[in-house]
């Protein structure tokens, strides 16, 4: 099997192209390929697969063996990928994915590879019961949260795949180990969740640190950043445009008011191939 190790901000991948289907042993796969000591090393495993209704369809695993429905780092990750290797000459295609569809994603080329790429993520889910969460309200706007005798309040967003978000003093400092874990799974979240913790510095900037389902502590996450950007502008603390700035980097995030979806622009990175 040949694989392309790649990451969107220091949220990495093994991308694998080439297959029909997704392989009935993915789950496995994934877990033992992201294993960091015995494995190759990822927060995923992502496929590039045919599509009826896209130049392309991804499904992703996080390093857990659950699938998710949406991942915006991967996203990036397998629209550099198709460019590169020559799957596509366009700067302008889509790709399917479980939790959005069919998306538009727009290509920087420079000397001939990607190098930026923003990506249509799609409107926002906000009803409780869709992200889903046990709370029926529309939106969930600082719902309090009690985990180890601490309560948090939390706003809930789905980008396809469900976000809790937390504001703190200091995201970049925050404690992330030892509340994340047992937010991620909390009773609240159906589907379990995933958490941002974040500190907003501006009307156009926030610092953001993530726990992320199915794959823990991650230096970015793109739909993380999308649902940090919709829950500061419900909240009152940012304009509809900012920069979400993680551990791994920054990504430009936009509500657009017109046709109320979210636009995602960040890099993406290859930096080796392999073959198992
Ligand atoms: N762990 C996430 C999937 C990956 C999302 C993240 N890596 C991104 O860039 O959006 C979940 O289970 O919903």
């Amino acid at each position: 099997m040949n694989f392309t190790k790649m990451h969107g901000l220091g949220n990495d991948f093994i991308v694998v192209a080439g297959e029909a289907a997704l392989p009935e042993n993915a789950s496995e796969l994934a877990i033992e390929l992201c294993n960091r000591f015995f494995g190759i090393g990822a927060d995923g495993l992502v496929y590039i697969l045919p599509s009826e209704r896209a130049d392309f369809r991804m499904r992703i695993i996080n390093s857990d063996g659950s699938e998710a429905e949406q991942c915006g780092n991967a996203i990036r990750c397998v629209a550099k990928y198709v460019y590169d290797n020559g799957l596509i000459d366009r700067q302008a295609i889509t790709i399917e994915t479980l939790g959005a569809g069919v998306q538009q994603v727009q290509l920087t080329v420079e000397n001939g590879k990607v190098v930026k790429v923003r990506v249509d993520m799609g409107e926002p889910i906000l009803e409780g019961l869709k992200v889903p969460t046990t709370i029926d309200a529309n939106p969930v706007l600082n719902q309090a949260i009690e985990v180890d005798g601490r309560t948090f309040q939390f706003t809930a967003v789905s980008m396809g795949n469900p976000h809790a978000v937390i504001y703190v003093d200091d995201a970049v400092n925050f404690d992330l180990n030892a509340w994340g874990p047992k937010l991620e799974v909390h009773p609240m979240f159906p589907r379990k969740t995933n958490v941002e913790f974040v500190t907003v510095r501006s009307r156009d900037y926030t610092d953001m640190r993530v726990w992320e389902r199915g794959a823990g502590p991650t230096l970015a996450c793109g739909t993380g950043a999308c649902a940090t950007l919709v829950s500061s502008v419900l909240n009152g603390f940012t304009d509809r445009t900012a920069v979400v700035s993680l551990k791994g980097g920054d990504l430009l995030i936009e509500w657009n008011e017109a046709d109320n979806h979210v636009y995602m622009t960040g890099p993406a990175a290859e930096v080796f191939r392999g073959t198992l």
